[in-house]
């Protein structure tokens, strides 16, 4: 067997294989450009051999063989594919074949459509009701999927107004909108479900149901642009007379499509759609150019699996196979660790990648994926590049585990992974370079330590010219320091500092608050204030001594407690009060008062807040009531004391009515908290 003979049965095999995961499992293994290089090395050696033709080669078929699962509808008409183009040389061969066939140079025209990336179906309207519709299968014989559509809003069961053939047979592409894939996936991912790849997988995945309650809840929509069979007359002279005729009917028609006049106009309308590919609510590999006028189509006739009169112009595909060289972690600006997936750089959809994001442990996890993996990278919109997938027939022997790092990459501090959270974070909120600005910023915020005069723009530039790295060095910058910053003026840093004299003298919650501790807000730091009354105790408080306080909750308590574990922020925290003489920020409040049992007349009671209140926050009601001593809580159970309903009160009304407590209207509460004041 000579070695063309041997590559085009190699080729046809694997070809075979992939067709297989492609059209009747929904589960290809590598990604469309990979496949697309195949075949046409394959069309290429089978061209140079004519003798080794075979019309079961893939080169000659369409599709994949129905699954049995469904029922067989025969198409009247074939189903065929189409033919492609990668370069403006091949588009103008095209069009050269066609002046050929046709005898005559004579401009064509052209329908020129954009390429969705969905799959084909066949809906069958009789007296204007859709009665059937179907899958294109191998081409001549689809899969009965009519339940399923059935469920997709944009197809109407019943066409609008009168004119149309007792018998019409509409061909369309169904597809699944970027924004609608995005969002099924996150949620799949929230929940550790299956991912879909790319939303052509997830269209043909979910429209390929056994239970149609599955696709109806599936982001399905569908454009069509053709027809098959058609009862009397033909619909129309041209292609695109007769897209006119079904959107008249009800039948989505994509907006892009335009009629363009030779090779040129195809150009430009691929140019135009290429720069807005991104834009688009929908994923497309290319577009399609059709041979406007029907007598032309039919006088140019089909080959085994495309009609002569069509070609496909394909974009740069948005997957493409590279290698995993490593893997990186990156630390977000509040904390986040990201796994970066670091690429043997490769063109995707136009740009050279060679950094992915692989989200999270979790993702990590769920892709199976290692180091020195073939992987297959996605491009897409905006989003950033994405390892979409492993192809595991393709690993190496050597490949390597990923490790997740126990420490932060930038500051040393701990890692900490809260269960239940994908996301993993640094702990050293404080001190950690990834997470300066951010500290920063919060620490000087308004409701922290209220640092007038230091904006956003002079964060920055303290932070870009490495005169702050902590909240400390806020107290340690000079009036010269200052001046040299952009947009500040003696004045302006006189004044500054200043501000930041004023607010050495805090209160312990506004510092708490300031630390930045995630989800310590306002309310967790007065009710730690309140609770442990010395900065020291709040430091030494286990989680158990923290779970003491309320509204702290497991999450919380282990936020807190793995903040002030990590030595570098104790030394931050440190710094910041120490006394002005021995080297510190000198940052004092007024001492606490444990507050007395008869300060706290509520103390025991359980509040339920529900309805709108009007003259008074929920917040401020909630801390009114906690500084009386009284719990706040959520939900109405037996332990509830009163519930507080204010305007339009609902469900948590009824339990607290049917477990007979306490109700108490808003004039009931300001009463209440009167008399306590
Ligand atoms: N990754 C894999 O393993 C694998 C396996 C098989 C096939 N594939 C991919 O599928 C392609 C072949 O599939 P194909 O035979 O469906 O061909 P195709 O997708 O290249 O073109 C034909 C199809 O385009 C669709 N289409 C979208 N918009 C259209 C429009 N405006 N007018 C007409 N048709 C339109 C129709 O569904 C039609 O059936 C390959 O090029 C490859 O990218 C990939
Ligand atoms: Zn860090």
């Amino acid at each position: 067997m000579n070695d063309a003979k041997a590559r085009i049965l190699a080729l046809r095999d694997q070809l075979e294989t992939y067709n297989e995961q492609y059209y009747v499992a929904d589960a290809p293994t590598v990604p469309d450009a990979e496949y697309d290089r195949l075949m046409r090395e394959l069309v290429a050696l089978e061209q140079a051999h004519p003798e080794l033709f075979d019309a079961a080669s893939p080169s000659q078929k369409v599709g994949g063989a129905p699954v049995s699962a469904f029922p067989e509808v025969r198409h009247a008409l074939p189903m065929l594919s189409l033919d492609n183009v990668f370069s403006e040389e091949e588009l103008s061969a095209f069009e050269k074949r066609l002046h050929s066939r046709l005898g005559s140079d004579a401009p064509i025209e052209f329908c020129c459509e954009p390429k969705l990336d969905g799959l084909a179906v066949s809906l069958l309207y009789e007296q204007g009701r859709l009665v059937q519709a179907a899958t294109r299968g191998d081409g001549s014989t689809g899969e009965g999927i009519t339940e399923n559509v059935r469920t997709i809003k944009a197809i109407p069961l019943r066409l609008r107004g009168d004119d149309w053939p007792a018998r019409l047979e509409v061909r369309g592409e169904v597809f699944m909108p970027s924004a609608g894939f995005e969002q099924m996936n996150e949620t799949a991912r929230s929940r550790g479900d299956k991912v879909f790849a790319n939303p052509r997988n997830a269209a043909a995945g979910s429209l390929r149901q056994l239970d149609s309650r599955v696709t109806a809840k599936r982001p399905l929509a569908f454009y069509c642009y053709g027809v098959g069979l058609v009862d009397g007359e033909p619909l129309g002279e041209c292609h695109f007379d007769i897209l006119q005729r079904l959107k008249g009917w009800g039948l989505p028609v994509s907006p892009e499509v335009r009629r363009m006049a030779g090779r040129a106009g195809c150009e430009q309308y691929h140019d135009d759609i290429l720069n807005r590919r991104d834009q688009l609510p929908y994923e497309i590999d290319g577009v399609v150019y059709k041979v406007d006028e029907l007598a032309l189509q039919e006088r140019l006739g089909f080959v085994a699996r495309a009609p002569r009169w069509a070609t496909a112009h394909k974009f740069p595909a948005q997957e493409e196979l590279t290698r995993l060289l490593n893997v990186e972690f990156q630390v977000g600006r509040t904390g986040a660790i990201t796994p970066v997936a670091k690429l043997e750089p490769v063109p995707v959809a136009g740009v050279v990648v060679s950094n992915a994001t692989l989200h999270n442990a979790d993702e990590i996890a769920r892709l199976g994926v290692m180091i020195g993996d073939t992987v297959i990278v996605r491009r897409a919109g905006d989003v950033i590049p994405q390892v979409a997938a492993v192809v595991l027939e393709r690993r190496p022997e050597d490949a390597r585990t990923i490790e997740f790092p126990a420490r932060c990459p930038v500051c040393d501090s701990d890692i900490e992974r809260i269960e239940g959270e994908a996301v993993a974070r640094c702990t050293g909120g404080l001190f950690c370079a990834a997470q300066r600005k951010e500290a920063i910023k919060h620490f000087s915020s308004r409701k922290a330590l209220d640092i007038e005069g230091l904006g956003t723009k002079i964060i920055d530039q303290l932070v870009a010219l490495e005169l702050v790295k902590t909240p400390a060095d806020l107290f340690r910058l000079s009036h010269q320091d200052l001046v040299g910053l952009e947009r500040m003026g003696d004045k302006s840093a006189t004044k500054l500092l200043a501000s930041l004299d004023k607010a050495r003298t805090t209160t312990l919650a506004r510092f708490l608050y300031a630390l930045g501790i995630r989800e310590v807000g306002e309310a967790t730091a007065n009710n730690l204030a309140r609770h442990f009354l010395t900065l020291e105790a709040v430091i030494g408080a286990d989680i158990e001594a923290l779970l003491a306080v309320s509204d702290v909750g497991e999450i919380v308590a282990k936020h807190i407690y793995y903040f002030f574990r990590q030595p570098h922020n104790l030394e931050v925290v440190q710094a910041l009060v120490d006394a002005r003489e021995q080297g510190g920020c000198g940052l004092h409040w007024p001492a606490m008062e444990p507050v007395a049992a008869d300060a706290q007349p509520l103390a025991g009671q359980t509040f339920v807040l529900t309805g709108t209140l009007t003259q008074l926050s929920r917040s401020d009601v909630k801390s009114a009531l906690q500084a009386l001593g009284a719990k706040v809580a959520g939900s109405v159970s037996a332990k509830t004391s009163c519930v507080v309903a204010g305007e339009a009160a609902g469900s948590k009304l009824v339990k607290a009515q049917e477990l007979g407590i306490d109700i108490m209207d808003e004039d009931a509460l300001l009463a209440l908290l009167a008399e306590h004041s």
